[in-house]
């Protein structure tokens, strides 16, 4: 697919699809839950759809119509065998958490996913659920998928993880769910939440305190309504985009802005970026806002520490905006991008420097010497929905033709991307 330099600023608004995390959520939740359970603003990207399929899989009734996701819950005790292996597709969040639910139950599991998960890494979710008296192997004996699950007793554990993962805190807290008696997770920093607010809805006794989740098992899940509000790491192509293309401006309305996962907001402005927050509404548990973004100058800044959970996935649109910034922008301690749908440093790196970009990899991030202009290449997305977005966006600020080989794996997360693109880059 080709991109081409903004002919005009971007002006206008855009409403981005649900929250992956919290839709991918709402369907395990539900599942687990007695009575059903309905879904508003469900994110019907690929991900999602292969979470869906696998509770099919495990016997849960799912009906979707154009508005809402209705999933018929059976309880904690009432998911079946499936008869075959489940799917979890390009879906680390897939994998992860389901296998915290799998661990607990009366039957054997296999999983399996495409490429890319079979080269992330499990052994991060595989220890813990060891530790808990879980059967879990990697079949391979590589540390990735497939994994192979069985029937065993949980115990409660606390555990303290390596690495700010909400998939892996998650993962254990649902195991938590089985075990015989209560289970914690202190991460080195605070990961996205929502894991901890929507159980707590579903009637979980689950709760937080600093960087620690703690869940007591023997509660019953209670199905809900959950309105899935604007994902933020699909927002953050259309906040870059209103930044770097000179003379834009851009309203993004009903964002997620949970403070777990708006590092990107305090980065933004960090580096000097109008974006004013309108329409707060505390919702349940899960603020949002519209997002009101203007052009302007940006100069460079240090990302590092507690802020790189709360924009993992927003990283490489970072690491592009620092192109069109002044000065230098080091990005550190984030390793966990080397781990995810691609080596997210590597990439960045390739494909940024082919544009003309002055960027260094390092050990645990990047750094940017911005301010050099940008001209288009050929990008390879590596099937990497966030590096084609990234570049989709880095083109409109660029000299020349940009053309992104395998463009159309922005399914993954936000199928009408290059749609709601068009409708603002004339
Ligand atoms: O829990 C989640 O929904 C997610 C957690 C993050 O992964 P890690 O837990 O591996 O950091 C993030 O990158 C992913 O897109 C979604
Ligand atoms: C890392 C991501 O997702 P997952 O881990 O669920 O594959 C992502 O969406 O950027």
């Amino acid at each position: 697919m080709k991109f081409t330099k903004a002919s005009a600023p971007l002006k206008g608004t855009v409403t981005i699809p649900g929250d992956k995390s919290i839709s991918h959520r709402s369907v395990m939740f539900g599942a687990l839950a007695d009575g059903t359970t309905k879904v508003t603003n469900f994110l019907r990207g690929a991900d999602c759809l292969s979470t869906i399929a696998c509770f099919r899989k495990l016997g849960i009734e799912i009906e979707e119509t154009l508005d809402e996701i209705l999933i018929r819950g059976k309880g904690i005790h009432g998911l079946t065998a499936p008869d075959s292996m489940l799917d979890v597709g390009n879906s680390g969040t897939t994998t992860r958490l389901i296998s915290g639910i799998l661990a607990g139950q009366p039957f054997t599991t296999e999983l399996n996913g495409d490429e890319s998960i079979q080269s992330r890494p499990m052994k991060r979710i595989i220890a813990p659920l060891s530790q808990m008296g879980a059967d879990i192997e990697s079949i391979r004996g590589n540390g990735c998928a497939p994994l192979r699950i069985r029937q065993s007793q949980l115990y409660g554990i606390h555990y303290q993880s390596k690495v700010a993962s909400a998939q892996v805190k998650s993962c254990i807290l649902l195991a938590g769910l089985y075990a015989d008696g209560t289970t914690s997770v202190t991460e080195p920093y605070l990961s996205r939440n929502h894991t901890e607010i929507m159980l707590k809805h579903f009637g979980a006794q689950i709760t937080s305190k600093g960087t620690t989740a703690t869940i007591v098992p023997g509660s019953e899940l209670h199905g809900q309504e959950i309105e899935v509000p604007g994902d933020i790491s699909s927002a953050a192509y259309f906040i870059a985009a209103g930044l770097i293309v000179p003379g834009s401006e851009i309203l993004i309305k009903n964002v997620g802005i949970n403070p777990t996962r708006d590092g990107l907001l305090r980065v933004c402005k960090d580096m000097g970026a109008d974006i004013t927050l309108l329409n707060k509404n505390l919702g349940n548990g899960e603020p949002t806002a519209d997002l009101l973004v203007r052009a302007g100058s940006l100069h460079g800044t240090t990302v590092g520490g507690a802020v790189i959970p709360t924009l993992i996935d927003e990283l490489p649109v970072v690491a592009a905006l620092a192109c069109f910034a002044e000065g230098t922008t080091v990005i550190k301690d984030a390793q966990e991008l080397k781990v995810k749908e691609s080596n997210r440093i590597d990439v960045m790196v390739q494909n940024l420097t082919a544009m003309g970009a002055h960027v260094t990899a390092t050990d645990d991030g990047m750094i940017i010497e911005g301010g050099h202009p940008l001209h288009g290449a050929v990008i390879d997305s590596k099937l990497d929905h966030r590096i084609a977005m990234t570049f989709a966006i880095t083109a409109l600020a660029s000299d020349g033709e940009t053309e992104i080989t395998g463009a159309d794996c922005v399914k993954i997360s936000y199928p009408g991307f290059y749609e709601d693109l068009s409708m603002l880059a004339k």
